[in-house]
């Protein structure tokens, strides 16, 4: 039986191509698919997708394992079986503004990707916000006025730092996941087990 896995597309594809690799896995067949967005290699059938969409389609069944962000799981919530970290797509969420935020005198206004991650640590924390949800380029929105702060990934500070902006608050340090559809657990179990102990093998979380 073949094994589908739903990649994320960009930068979490590279990374998972040499984790891949360095189970001895063949990618040749992947790294030479040109602009497919499916190729088979071996008894796997491979498909690349958004992290969002690669939840949908292990959720739906039509892929058994699914590589994606922590984010995209803590931000939607898919029906989906957590498996296991992957030793890669490190980073952190962090709350940033302008360097010297003087405190605010009324409801302040976050940007963010991630509007379900921002609302719930802004009411852990009881203040009261208003989110505004962005697509990317999130750094634009405290540098032209638009919220006074915002949540965002951050991996190397870069893009904070060329923008002017500092981290205020770090809220949850994350990593790519494997995830799997419930059912392929059970009726796949016996093609996925090695897989997943194979990934298992290089777990290690910074
Ligand atoms: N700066 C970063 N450093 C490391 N990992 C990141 C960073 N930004 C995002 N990620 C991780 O990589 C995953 C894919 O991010 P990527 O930016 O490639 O896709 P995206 O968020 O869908 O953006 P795009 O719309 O540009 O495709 C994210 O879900 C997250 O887990
Ligand atoms: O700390 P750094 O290494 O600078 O990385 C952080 C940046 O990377 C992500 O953006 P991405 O490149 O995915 O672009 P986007 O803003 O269009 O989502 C994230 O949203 C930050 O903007």
């Amino acid at each position: 039986m073949t094994v589908c896995i739903a990649l994320t597309k960009g930068r979490l594809e590279k990374q998972f191509l040499d984790f891949f690799h360095s189970l001895s896995f063949d990618i040749e067949p992947l790294v030479n698919k040109g602009r497919k967005l499916t190729v088979q290699s071996g008894p796997f059938e491979f498909i690349f997708a958004k992290g969002v969409d690669v939840a949908t389609y292990v959720e739906y069944g039509i892929a058994d394992l699914g590589i994606i962000g922590e984010d995209i799981l803590l931000e939607y919530q898919p029906d989906v079986f957590d498996l296991l970290p992957l030793p890669f797509g490190y980073c952190r969420f962090a709350l940033a503004a302008e360097k010297n935020q003087q405190p605010a005198d009324k409801k302040r206004r976050i940007a963010s990707k991630y509007p379900n991650i921002t609302t719930a640590y802004f009411r852990k924390k009881g203040e009261s916000v208003d989110v505004v949800k962005l697509e990317g380029s999130v750094e634009l929105a405290p540098i032209l006025g638009l919220a006074d702060a915002i949540v965002d990934l951050v991996e190397t500070g870069t893009t904070l730092k060329e923008n002017g902006l500092v981290i205020y608050e770090e809220l949850h340090r994350i990593s790519a996941r494997c995830i799997a559809n419930r059912s392929a657990l059970k009726i796949k179990r016996n093609e996925l087990m090695p897989i997943i102990q194979a990934f298992q093998s290089k777990e290690e979380i910074k």
